[in-house]
């Protein structure tokens, strides 16, 4: 049993209605960029015009020392004028990045909005079969932590990467103007780091980093499956063989990762310590002393190198650090539009009415991917007040027919009609209104447990959820929940399997839709479920089109029509006394089935005991 918020489905669902028949746009990061382009220009721009006003204090000191050292009296007027430009300088600093920052974040949750809504739209477009091949996790990563991902990419990195470049540019073109050969002195502790880049593109490290890409899949896959497996893993016995597993990947991952480290860290270690300000200002010292003593360079003139010096290694540090934030929302952008590219279950723009409640499907085909075809040529018509059976053996294809009636997928060939209308042709509203459905996989919202029941009729009276409930042998067990009908699942209720099966199927009551499907659990099989679908199945197979897999041998005798499929063909049809007799495909899957049922009832004869 799985829990959703009913917020989330109300997100999902709308779309669906069928009343929104755009197509789902696709849309990109420099699609969403474009439309906020001048917000993006002004958030680089305000960053690199603020990045550049901050030079202004330490040009300032520059020139306040170029003033006081020099000979004569000192320019009080100059001197102020310097420290209020200095002064300014670093007002306008902190008031542009503040602006840039400002309008980066607010730009940052418009875009955030943007994929938010874009994806709840996507995701109430995409057929719902779509999602039993996605883990919930999977897509609360998406929805949740690769939208926030992005916020670096719009609000922090690229301003800062360009300023990055900018300023250092700006005191290089400063500095070359005040003595040129100081400058090129300045800048060796930049051409020693870039030097060393080469050195971490060798083969054998770029092969030790592969070696540790892998090493970190295999850890962390191994750690997924000690814990996803661990229930099985302890009930078997099997906890040391796994622990094991999971204790050798770590210890490979150990000696990897030493490698790993011992080859790039000397590198790193030479990157770090060119690049570190001891050594560009002890560079500077060495050069500027050696031209101050030559008598080439006032000392004076020394001080820009010391104070601008130490921001020209900026860019290279910028690099790794922004590129690597970028490399991730690039990464988390690429998942996004993976999910926006799922092609939306089309909607038609003039939906037609369906005239009464006669399934049919004709030459239906389908396939989850293109080399595996699920069903292959299927020929089927329910008619009202009917209880069809399908069976079959495991992977014939039961499930994924059945999940056809309420449109899960549509068929790659063929055609699925309702009251003669293609379900393409049908608003996504009333498809719902007229198929209901309760499938194994059963989800419950995080409601009233009488919300729940109610859902597809949410104006119900609470005494037509009871009779449901009742009829679906779940009313006694909802009243000792704590709240009864009011407790939340999810919260002050917990329920079993079949118990939320039986309130899937008290909800498929209450929805009185002319067409049910129904999976009759295998899993859940306990008497009261099974009780509840008989229940159900007498009490809407009156005038309904109902669709059944059949696991239990008393529905497949009761059923009007037994459909064998084996290999996604209908290889027998007929009514079951019929085909028994008939002695071929389904007397044999009867016989079997019938052995099976009764060494399992056996079996549990054995375990009360
Ligand atoms: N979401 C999916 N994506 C890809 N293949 C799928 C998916 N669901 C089912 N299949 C494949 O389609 C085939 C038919 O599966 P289906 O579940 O319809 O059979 P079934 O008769 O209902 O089986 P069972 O009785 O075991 O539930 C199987 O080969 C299965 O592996």
């Amino acid at each position: 049993m799985t829990t959703i918020d009913p917020a989330e489905l109300r997100e999902r669902s709308e779309p669906l209605s069928g009343d929104d028949p755009a197509p789902a746009a696709k849309p990109s990061m420099v699609k969403i960029l474009r439309s906020h382009v001048w917000s993006f220009a002004a958030v680089v721009i305000l960053q690199v015009v603020g990045a550049l006003a901050g030079l202004a204090p330490l040009l300032a000191v520059v020139e306040l020392a170029r003033t006081m050292l020099a000979p004569g009296p000192v320019d009080e007027g100059h001197v102020w004028n310097v420290v209020i430009a200095g002064a300014a300088g670093l007002f306008l600093r902190l008031l542009f990045t503040a602006a840039s920052s400002g309008i980066g974040h607010v730009l940052d949750g418009k875009v955030q909005l943007t994929f938010r809504r874009q994806l709840a739209a996507q995701l109430g477009r995409v057929p719902i079969g779509w999602f039993s091949r996605r883990r919930t996790g999977e897509l609360a990563k998406v929805v949740g932590e690769d939208v926030s991902a992005v916020h670096p990419f719009i609000a922090h990195t690229p301003g800062e990467l360009v300023s990055a470049f900018v300023v250092p540019l700006a005191s290089l073109i400063y500095l070359f103007t005040i003595d040129w050969r100081l400058t090129l002195i300045t800048l060796i502790p930049v051409f020693l780091a870039v030097a060393l880049v080469p050195l971490m593109m060798t083969p054998k490290r770029l092969r030790e980093q592969e070696e540790f890409d892998t090493a970190m899949g295999r850890i962390s896959n191994s750690v997924v499956e000690f814990v996803e497996g661990i229930s099985v893993v302890k009930a078997f016995g099997g906890s040391q063989r796994a622990h094991r597993k999971f204790l050798t990947a770590a210890d490979g991952f150990v000696t990897i990762f030493n490698r790993w480290v011992h080859g790039i860290s000397r590198i790193a270690a030479g990157m770090q310590l060119a690049l570190s300000p001891p050594f560009v200002l002890l560079v500077v010292l060495i050069g500027g002393t050696t031209l101050i003593t030559g008598g080439s360079l006032a000392p004076a003139d020394l001080l820009p190198f010391l104070l601008l010096g130490l921001g020209l290694t900026a860019p290279v540090a910028a690099l790794g650090h922004g590129f690597d934030e970028m490399q991730a929302a690039g990464r988390a952008v690429g998942r996004i539009r993976e999910v926006l590219e799922v092609d939306p279950l089309p909607q038609s723009p003039h939906p037609a009415e369906p005239q009464g409640h006669r399934v049919e499907l004709r030459d239906v085909r389908f396939a989850y991917d293109e080399d595996h075809e699920v069903l292959r040529g299927i020929d089927l018509v329910l008619e009202p007040g009917t209880v069809t059976a399908v069976v079959g053996p495991s992977g014939s294809g039961k499930s994924t027919l059945v999940q056809l009636l309420p449109r899960f997928f549509d068929p790659t060939h063929g055609s699925v009609t309702l009251g003669g209308v293609d379900l393409r042709e049908l608003a996504g509203r009333d498809l719902y209104r007229k198929v209901s459905f309760v499938f194994q996989d059963v989800r419950l919202l995080r409601a009233s447990v009488a919300e729940n029941i109610a859902l597809a009729v949410p104006q119900a009276e609470l005494e037509d959820v009871v009779r449901a409930a009742k009829l679906a042998n779940i009313h006694e067990r909802i009243l000792e929940l704590p709240r009864g009908y009011d407790s939340v699942i999810g919260e002050d209720a917990g329920l079993s399997g079949g118990e939320a099966q039986r309130i899937a199927i008290a909800r498929a009551l209450l929805a009185d839709a002319p067409v049910l499907v129904l999976d009759e659990a295998t899993a859940f099989a306990d008497p009261q479920t099974e009780q509840a679908v008989r229940q159900a199945l007498a009490t809407l197979g009156s005038d309904r089109t109902v669709l059944v897999i059949a696991h239990r041998l008393e529905t497949i005798a009761d059923a009007d029509t037994v459909v064998m499929l084996e290999s996604g063909q209908v290889v027998e049809r007929g009514r079951p006394s019929e085909l028994l007799a008939a002695d071929g495909k389904f007397a044999a899957f009867w016989q079997t089935h019938r052995s099976a049922v009764a060494a399992d009832g056996d079996l549990r004869g054995d375990e009360s005991r």
